[in-house]
């Protein structure tokens, strides 16, 4: 069956925003259930088989917008969920999806209150003009503090903490009121309905059986199955083959018009081609202004993947190709290492975006990499007015250098008010300076920051966590550029420089940074048969040295009987790590020493990701 178009008075489209965990997801399950669209044992083995269904069905269940019917006062309402990623590594595309909504629910932990990305995500919704529903989750729960956080979200947004809406996700106590109250409250969308057609694309998924899956809002016109339609951005066109609401299967319509939200298909395969944010119309007579300007994400941290087993490179490409078709934002280039041989340089969006990428290379495609640490673009003009961007610290240009610029970025910290000094002097040293500081409540407080990406990439997210005992939160937005007194320092084995090393750091850190990697690499490369010298240097000048004393490696010494079947293994063993040996000049560098020295400073844990999470 056809589902007839909903006439836009009757439509009410929102999200849900939220800091990680608060329980968006376990939320908008029990809107599923209570209006029917999941039914109860569907909804169990939804939850518990979420991954084999998508794949059974070839269509994302938690989908990007599920329509959902909803009676209030005897008239049938059409809600559309739509769903945001959530994360600000994805700004531009939340913000895209917030667009689509003339709404959101700003949900909140009933027993942990405002968090760095409640603030984030609101501010967004804000610029977006959505009318916020303010609402305290998890009510249920015995430490819940609801008429405290009440209080705090009260005066963030702007109403009477009596106001702020009680539920809870898991029981679904303040749910049916919840959704009685988005009908009520939420504006119904507007739009030029005899216009020429105008549908923002809000989200687009690659799925293997159909192609790209795109989630569109329809701002004014009409879209019908069939017509052949054009992306304005690209001016390219495509025949429809779908059109459709999800509920929460794809069901297919004959139109969507003003205000309604549903998904296209066109049978192009890869997500450029359909991108967020892009406006599509009409192939005939289609409209001619975009909806709102379009931007191309830009990836802002960089890190170089190798794959362990260096015979997986062929593997990672492929792997790299795949997830590509589904992630409009991922670039990557072949990239050759002295130290760890044949790889990628990956640009991402920030520190989650990396750690996804990479967890799924792993999880999903069976690799085992190496990850470079994290670095960003730095703009740099020589004296001679020549401009480089370098997007790997290795690649930092030899000569004089008149100026180097660096991303730079505002960050959100929020923690209980006793950890004010602990994150103040982290912040100090990471070459900040402080914006402005609130207090949310007595013991909470917001501090502002200006921070140099680059230094929050580093190690910022795993120190912040063991000062504030994990308890505070952290977001961040990337913000122009400035000039910074940066160096590049190399890290030589025996005056062979070691590319995977290299890091480009500001100039009073250079010290530091060679005499730690230094001793680092001293602890971890066996010692040769000659001594071997570790420099630290920036450009000929060196500033920091370790030796590695020389030794006669005799692996038999620690034989003392005369057990040759243990001798033999011993030295199967030893043939068996000279495999894995780098070859740095004429010093022998186990991979693992790599790893090693990498992973323990590899700039660690996502700069976004709840503090909190244990
Ligand atoms: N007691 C209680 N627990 C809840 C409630 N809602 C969610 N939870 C729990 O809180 C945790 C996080 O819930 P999710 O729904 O996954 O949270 P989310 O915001 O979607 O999290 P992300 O998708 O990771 O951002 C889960 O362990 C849920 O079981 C609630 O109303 N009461």
């Amino acid at each position: 069956m056809q589902p007839a178009s909903t006439p836009s008075e009757r439509i009410r489209n929102f999200c849900i925003i939220a800091h990680i965990d608060h329980g968006k997801s376990t939320l908008a399950d029990r809107m599923l259930q209570l209006t029917g669209v999941v039914d109860e044992r569907a909804m169990r083995a939804q939850y518990l088989d979420r991954m084999d269904i998508e794949r059974e069905r070839g269509i994302t269940v938690k989908s990007q917008a599920v329509r959902m019917p909803w009676q209030v006062d005897g008239t049938n309402f059409a809600l559309n969920m739509i769903d945001t990623p959530g994360h600000v590594d994805f700004t531009y595309e939340v913000s895209r999806s917030l667009a689509a909504c003339e709404g959101a629910i700003l949900l909140v932990d009933a027993a942990q209150g405002i968090e760095a990305q409640t603030l984030a995500n609101l501010y967004l919704a804000m610029e977006n003009d959505l009318t916020i529903i303010p609402v305290l989750n998890k009510i249920d729960l015995p430490g819940a503090e609801p008429e405290k956080y009440a209080a705090e979200i009260g005066q963030l947004v702007g109403v009477d903490p009596d106001e702020v809406l009680r539920v809870s996700g898991k029981t679904g106590a303040g749910v049916p009121e919840l959704l009685d109250h988005v009908v009520r409250t939420l504006p119904a969308p507007t739009g030029d309905a005899d216009g020429p057609c105008r549908a923002m694309i809000f989200d687009s998924v690659y799925d293997t059986y159909r192609g790209v899956v795109t989630y569109v809002r329809v701002f004014d016109g009409r879209l019908s199955a069939r017509e052949r339609i054009e992306m304005l951005s690209t001016r390219a066109e495509h025949d429809l083959l779908e059109l459709g609401v999800i509920s929460p299967e794809p069901i297919p319509t004959k139109g969507l018009g003003p205000g309604e939200v549903g998904y296209l298909i066109t049978g192009v395969k890869d997500v450029r081609q359909s991108k967020v944010g892009d406006t599509v119309t009409s192939a005939r007579r289609g409209a001619t202004e975009p909806l709102a300007g379009y931007s191309d994400p830009k990836p802002m941290v960089f890190s170089g993947l190798f794959p362990i087993d260096g015979s997986d490179y062929p593997n990672l490409r492929d792997a790299l190709d795949k997830l590509k078709l589904n992630d409009a934002a991922l670039n990557y280039e072949p990239e050759t290492s002295t130290a760890l041989g044949f790889g990628f340089r990956v640009g991402f969006l920030g520190l989650l975006h990396l750690e996804i990428i990479r967890e799924r290379l792993e999880r999903e495609f069976d690799l085992d990499l190496i990850a470079t640490a994290p670095s960003v673009i730095y703009h740099v003009t020589m004296e001679d007015g020549t401009e480089v961007d370098v997007l790997n610290p290795s690649d930092f240009p030899e000569g004089k250098v008149r100026e180097i610029r660096e991303p730079i970025t505002r960050a959100t910290l929020l923690a209980p008010s006793e950890f004010i000094g602990a994150i103040m002097d982290l912040c100090q040293s990471k070459r900040g300076s402080l914006l402005g500081m609130d207090y949310l409540s007595e013991d909470r407080v917001e501090l502002r920051y200006t921070l140099p990406l680059a230094e929050i990439v580093f190690d910022f997210f795993d120190q912040l966590k063991s000062r504030t005992k994990g308890y505070a939160s952290l977001d961040y937005d990337v913000e122009g550029e400035q000039a910074a007194d940066l160096v590049k320092v190399d890290m030589l084995l025996q005056g062979e420089p070691v590319d995977a090393f290299s890091a480009v750091v500001h100039r009073e850190q250079a010290y530091h940074y060679g005499v730690e990697m230094a001793g680092k690499l001293k602890n971890l490369i066996p010692r040769q048969q000659f001594e071997v010298p570790i420099q630290a240097a920036i450009g000929s000048r060196i500033i920091a040295r370790e030796n590695i004393r020389a030794m006669r490696k005799d692996v038999l010494s620690k034989c003392y009987g005369g057990d040759i079947s243990r001798k033999r293994k011993l030295l199967e063993k030893q043939k068996e790590g000279k495999k894995r040996m780098k070859n740095i000049g004429s010093v022998e560098v186990p991979q693992e020493a790599f790893i090693a020295a990498l992973s323990s400073d590899g700039g660690g844990d996502s700069g976004s990701k709840d503090a909190k999470k244990k």
